[in-house]
């Protein structure tokens, strides 16, 4: 049973400019374990596919299940954490408060609290930061510290909505390299949001290409890139290249059907 199942699955947002067509027929089918990209041009719709996912949205159209359940249950059930694109941390907060908010939220104890912060922490090599304010590290760090705190409730899918976009490109192939390493030590399914076709194809196994107005998809890559070893350097192989060729070519269709 895939993880996230998107059948027919429409959007339309009524505004006083009239209706905008978010997303149109989107058909998907994401299995345990993936790590999928949605690129495409602003507008196309990616952001509302994954406030979809997150019972963010109510879709107008079609079926949209998430580990089997309605969204809304998803979310009861706590399936997934969400990473935005700002880091979004409380600055009246340190790392392990900011991590910890949801915690509390729900009720843990201080002790499971405490081991839960610490885990999350390692995961992304931001151990011994737990004390220090948001303030007080680098835009990378914070961007960590906000994936620790989308990690804090082991949830088995990540949703990350372009969580490196604002970041410096070594920086970005940094936390490439670090988010690649976390997928394959949790094994959780991962939906990602990016503007960045290198960044897409370096991560992905499944490469989702969206056009705007009406927001559609018109191409579904699946990568032949090796799934355990990816170096940075694998960007400059000629299978690297001939996926971003792919997807470039599935950009340019796509605008070509706007005009
Ligand atoms: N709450 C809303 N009310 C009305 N229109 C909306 C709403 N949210 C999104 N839209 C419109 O739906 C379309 C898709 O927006 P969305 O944010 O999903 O695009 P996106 O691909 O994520 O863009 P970006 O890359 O700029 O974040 C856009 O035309 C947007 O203006």
């Amino acid at each position: 049973m895939p993880v996230i199942e998107a059948k027919d699955l429409n959007l339309t947002f009524q505004t006083s400019d009239g209706p905008v067509h978010a997303l149109k027929d989107v058909n998907l089918a994401i299995e345990k374990g993936e790590f999928v990209s949605f690129i495409g041009p602003s507008g196309c719709g990616k952001t509302t596919f994954l406030r979809c996912i997150a019972a963010l949205e109510t879709p107008t159209g079609g079926s949209l299940t998430v580990n089997g359940m309605s969204p809304d249950d998803a979310r009861r059930a706590r399936s997934y954490g969400y990473v935005f694109q700002a880091a979004g941390l409380y600055p009246w907060r340190t790392i392990a408060g900011n991590i910890k908010l949801p915690l509390e939220i729900m009720g843990y104890s201080r002790a499971e609290m405490d081991q839960r912060v610490e885990k999350v922490l390692n995961l992304v090599d931001l151990g011994g930061f737990g004390k220090k304010f948001p303030w007080q590290l680098s835009g990378g760090m914070q961007q960590r510290a906000s994936i620790a705190r989308a990690l804090a409730f082991d949830a088995e899918i990540l949703l990350m909505d372009e969580p490196f976009g604002a970041l410096d490109e070594i920086v970005r192939d940094k936390l490439n390299e670090e988010l690649l390493k976390l997928w394959k030590r949790t094994g959780k399914t991962i939906g990602f949001v990016t503007h960045s076709i290198p960044e897409a194809v370096y991560l992905s196994t499944k490469i989702v290409v969206m056009s705007p107005r009406p927001g559609r998809i018109t191409d579904i890559i699946d990568s032949t890139l090796p799934r355990d070893e990816r170096p940075l350097e694998i960007r400059d192989s000629a299978e690297f290249l001939a996926i971003a060729h792919r997807v470039r070519e599935g950009l340019r269709a796509g605008h070509a059907y706007d005009e």
